[in-house]
């Protein structure tokens, strides 16, 4: 992590923003994940849970500052599909649910990289843009831990931790007030909607497509006629 800086002159100049951060996504195995959209895309809802973690894989790792991705998964096709995009796939140990998960990718991530600062993201966020993302991340204060309120204010989509700063993740419902309570300081930042928009129903789905979609959720959706915004019918 960087440190102020003194110049010659005896100012000392703001901290520059990391640019070597590790980032966790979890991944529940596909055909296990993501039920609340089986209301709207009945059989179809696990290829579009891997779709999105895909799509939100793709563009971390395409994100200025992110030096490395790590997905917990205990999947191995879908480990294999984002191995080959760049990701590193570890397993999800040691059981019992995404906090569990979450903490054993962060211990991977500092064997990777001690001194790196650290972010969890969900995999859910189809729409996700790397220069979204850079934003978020280069907002993280030097010290201390951060978090990302999702788009409805209940949830977290992001939850960062700067060197010698635990984790400590707080998922499930209503984890911003958590999160919050548990000390870290809450990003407000305008114009990051696509790292605010995770999926979980099909009205979420089509705020996603509003947005803009990576290309295999956008593939899938087109494939199976969703469009941006479904009318309530469908949600
Ligand atoms: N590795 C791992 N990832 C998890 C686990 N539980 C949830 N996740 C992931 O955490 C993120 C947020 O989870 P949710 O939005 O609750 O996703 P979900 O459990 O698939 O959705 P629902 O079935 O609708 O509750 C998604 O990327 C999930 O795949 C877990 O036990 N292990
Ligand atoms: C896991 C979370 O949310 P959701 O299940 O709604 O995606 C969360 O926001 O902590």
């Amino acid at each position: 992590m960087t440190q102020d800086t003194v110049r010659p002159s005896g100012a000392v100049a703001p901290p520059a923003p990391a640019s070597d951060w590790s980032l966790v996504l979890p991944l529940k195995p596909p055909a296990l994940a993501k039920t609340r959209l089986a209301p709207f895309a009945g059989a179809h809802r696990a290829d579009l849970a891997l779709c999105f973690a895909l799509d939100t894989v793709a563009a971390a790792l395409a994100t200025p500052g992110v030096a490395r991705v790590l997905v917990v998964t205990r999947d191995a096709a879908a480990g294999a599909r984002l191995t080959a995009l760049g990701a590193t796939v570890v397993g999800d140990e040691p059981g019992g649910g995404l906090n569990h998960a979450l903490a054993h990718g962060a211990a991977a991530a500092l064997a990777l990289a001690p001194h790196a600062p650290l972010a969890t993201l969900s995999a859910d966020l189809p729409a996700l843009r790397p220069a979204e993302l850079a934003r978020v991340l280069a907002a993280v204060p030097p010290t201390g831990r951060a978090f990302l309120a999702d788009t409805p204010g209940l949830g977290t989509t992001l939850l960062a931790c700067t060197p010698g700063n635990p984790l400590a993740p707080a998922f499930g419902d209503g984890s911003r007030e958590r999160h919050a309570a548990g000390g870290a300081r809450e990003l407000r930042l305008a114009g990051v909607d696509s790292v605010r928009r995770d999926v979980d129903t099909g009205a979420d789905l089509g705020e996603a497509l509003a947005l803009g979609v990576g290309p295999h959720t956008a593939a899938l959706s087109a494939r199976l006629g969703y469009s941006p915004a479904p009318p309530s019918g469908r949600r």
